[in-house]
């Protein structure tokens, strides 16, 4: 690399150039930077100016200006920042381009896009617009590429990657594929680097990931390390660029697998020019999506005790698995009819004013199950009392018309037509007050109808309506009838006490979304979640429901699937539920060393599912070491970690199989005076501490360096343990260490790491 770098230095006239655009994009950006200032100091001004009138007269134009200026500071203070930003380093490559029948072009791709004022120049053109994809995608030569329906062609004379750093050139460095290029590992190998530095070295296959048909869903199937978190946060920076003026950045959701990892994540996002977009994670959705508030029982716990026990302690009948299932929605299905068929019953009843019949219920009872049937239950029944409403309305005032003509008929004819005067009078007066009486009756009653006749409709309650489903015998027999009794009997049995667990999440979301509707404000209109293979078929298939659209982009890894016994085992179902999705794969690490990726392709060998290896990019590091010990002493963890201190990596994890592991080594690890903090769902990344973590909540992390503990439980040779092994492997980015008494803990062979014990 050094060399290749040399020569691109030394090469002075070309050099030289590279230095004069980087100053003229420098000088030009400092005359923006420069105009936005003044911009801001003539807006205090207005602001102190506008404040002091207010003191003395009472002008509501000053309160007008004070409202204006402050905005015209924000966005100016907006840009200023950023062009500040942006200033330390403008672009990261050249492309030499010229578009078919078009002159030559040299464009400079940066994060974000600038135009000279006057002359329309592109000074740095966005990596996220059409003509950058050239960079991405295409080899030296003739070219294409898409812009909105149509392709472009032209020919692609270079690609150049620069190295700039606070503002100067360091290098640069002409290439044809970005595969396997400098920068790439020079980039890989820092965790500093994180997530939006990689802008520069996307490669091809991930490029087409992020850019990949913006209307439909797609499915990745990524190794670890393959970069599917970078590319999903990178195709939602991507999307609102293309897609912005049709969306609002709050109709997107990233799901995340728990806070830790948004927190890991949210950081990076603003820096993608993404804000205001919607990070939370299934729970939390769910629970502000719904209102209804949970106390939920740790997801891990059962996790845990599978790990602890193995999967043998989970019984055959496996209610959380089944909780997952489009079974189950099945279930909940025929609930949701049953409950409809109870409401369609009550318009068995007609609509009357008086003796009126203003409607009739079978007319009413079809709207709802028929015509409106395309709606949640509650909405179509608030559509019908509009309707009911409106049509009681108008013909309340038909009956009173008809009715008022009818007594003025009977008074004439009985003033005309009686000749007895006592008669006449006593007829005439029973007919005005038998009016009288009945027409302001009616109405009264008239404006009350639609709300008493709609009154039988009462609002589900869908937390006691599930808890009903959950606990119900006779209910039970009549929905599930494919259980035996026996089934039957444990599904009650599991939920006499009232607890709630993540796998009943989306029962409630569907149920209500069903039944209610989800709000206009948590109607997502984009999904994008990561982890996906934790999910379950109907956690996936409840919010497509709910938020009516499949425009969902979904990452995952079926080897790291430590939620298996209740989440997604195969990608066939997601794929059919999603019918419309693009499915890709990733194959290439970037995190892991060559090194270290063998290790962990070993036990990806174990597994069932029969996943090609990962190959890593090629980065050399340390060979992974195992160091022999019959306990934990925290002594030798401490000599270990200072050591790696010393090779010039900060982060450094300890992980063990359990949290009740970390928690242990965490105490022995303080009480010998050494820094170490065991990593729960709410804590705060970074910091110069060893972090413990247990190995279910190091999926979705990385270090720079990984020591594996296994004294108390070894990782067995079973599907759960292997994945929870594999995610710990793959979390390092430069060394591994395994520490126990010996490497079968770890599912390896004195072969596997031969002549590197400690
Ligand atoms: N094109 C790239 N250029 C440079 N670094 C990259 C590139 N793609 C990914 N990386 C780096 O590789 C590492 C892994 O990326 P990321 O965390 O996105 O992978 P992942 O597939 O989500 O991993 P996992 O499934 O193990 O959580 C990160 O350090 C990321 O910065």
């Amino acid at each position: 690399m050094a060399e290749h770098i040399e020569r691109s230095t030394t090469q002075q006239p070309e050099f030289q150039k590279e230095v004069e655009r980087l100053e003229y994009t420098k000088q030009y950006m400092g005359e923006l930077l420069e105009a936005s200032q003044r911009d801001l100091r003539a807006v205090q001004d207005k602001i102190k100016e506008s404040m002091a009138n207010l003191e003395y007269i009472d002008s509501s134009d000053s309160y007008i200006n004070i409202l204006t200026n402050s905005r015209f500071f924000e966005l100016a203070l907006n840009q200023k920042e950023s062009l500040e930003a942006v200033k330390k380093k403008p672009y990261f490559a050249r492309i030499h381009f010229q578009r078919t029948g078009e002159l030559e072009e040299l464009l400079y791709i940066g994060k974000t896009s600038l135009f000279h004022n006057e002359t329309f120049e592109p000074i740095i053109v966005d990596w996220r617009s059409p003509v950058a994809n050239v960079y991405y995608d295409g080899r030296l030569g003739e070219i294409s590429y898409p812009v909105r329906d149509e392709v472009f062609t032209g020919h692609l004379f270079s690609k150049r990657q620069y190295k700039i750093e606070d503002g100067e050139l360091l290098s640069f460095q002409d290439v044809d594929l970005t595969t396997n290029d400098d920068l790439l590992q020079a980039l890989s190998g820092k965790a500093d680097v994180r997530l939006t530095e990689i802008v520069a070295t996307i490669q091809k296959e991930q490029n087409e990931i992020i850019r990949a048909h913006l209307k439909q869903p797609i499915l990745v199937q990524g190794a670890a390390g393959s970069g599917k978190t970078t590319i999903a946060l990178h195709r939602i920076s991507y999307f609102l660029y293309t897609m912005g003026e049709h969306f609002n950045p709050e109709q997107l959701m990233i799901l995340a697998p728990n806070k830790l990892f948004i927190e890991y994540i949210g950081d990076v996002l603003p820096e993608l020019g993404v804000e205001q977009i919607c990070q939370t994670t299934y729970a939390e959705y769910v629970q502000n999506a719904t209102g209804i508030k949970l106390k939920l029982q740790n997801p891990n716990e059962q996790l845990e005790t599978i790990v602890e026990e193995g999967l043998d302690a989970l019984p055959s009948f496996n209610i959380p698995q089944i909780k997952g299932s489009l079974f189950y929605r099945n279930l909940l299905d025929r609930y949701i009819k049953i409950h409809e068929r109870t409401l369609a019953d009550l318009f068995n009843e007609d609509v009357f004013i008086e003796k009126y019949r203003i409607m009739r219920g079978s007319h009413l009872k079809k709207l709802f199950l028929e015509e409106f049937a395309y709606m949640p239950i509650e909405k179509r029944i608030e559509r019908i009392k509009k309707i009911v409403q409106t049509e009681v309305k108008r013909k309340s005032k038909a009956v009173l018309s008809s009715l008022n003509t009818r007594y003025e008929d009977m008074i004439g004819k009985a003033l005309s037509g009686l000749r007895d005067p006592d008669k006449r009078r006593e007829t005439v007066t029973k007919f005005i007050d038998e009016r009288d009486e009945r027409i302001p009756k009616i109405t009264a009653e008239a404006k009350s109808t639609a709300t008493v006749y709609m009154k039988r409709f009462e609002k589900a309650k869908i937390k006691q309506m599930y808890r009903k489903f959950l606990t119900d015998r006779q209910l039970l027999q009549e929905l599930a009838p494919e259980w035996t009794f026996e089934q039957q009997e444990k599904f009650l049995q599991a939920h006499t006490k009232e607890k709630w667990a993540l796998e009943d999440l989306a029962a409630l979301y569907y149920l209500h979304a069903k039944i209610k509707g989800i709000q206009d404000q948590w109607k997502m209109r984009v999904v994008f979640i990561d982890e996906v293979q934790d999910y379950s078929l109907f956690q996936l298939a409840a919010l497509q429901d709910g938020l009516e659209t499949d425009m969902f982009t979904m990452v995952g890894d079926l080897a790291q699937g430590i939620h298996s016994y209740r989440s997604l085992t195969e990608w066939d179902s997601v794929l059919d539920l999603f019918p419309r999705a693009n499915y890709f794969t990733l194959q290439k690490s970037y995190r892991t060393t060559i090194e270290i990726m063998e290790i962990a392709n070993k036990i990806l060998k174990k597994m069932d599912e029969d996943l090609p290896l990962v190959e890593p990019v090629v980065r050399h590091g340390n060979e992974p070491t195992f160091v022999q010990a019959e306990f934990f002493d925290p002594e030798k963890i401490n000599e270990l970690y200072q050591s790696i201190g010393q090779n010039g990596h900060k982060s450094i994890a300890l992980i063990c199989k359990t949290t009740a592991e970390a928690t242990h080594y965490a105490k022995l690890l303080n009480k010998a005076g050494v820094p170490a903090e065991t990593l729960s769902d709410e804590s705060e990344l970074g910091g110069d501490k060893l972090l413990i973590v247990p190995s279910h909540l190091a999926k979705g992390l990385e270090f720079d360096a990984v020591i594996i503990a296994a004294f108390d439980i070894p990782y067995f040779d079973t599907a759960i343990d292997r994945k929870l092994l594999y995610v710990a492997l793959t979390r390092a980015m430069h060394e591994l260490y395994l520490v126990g008494p010996g490497l079968g803990f770890f599912l390896l062979d004195e072969v596997s790491l031969a002549g590197n014990k400690a």
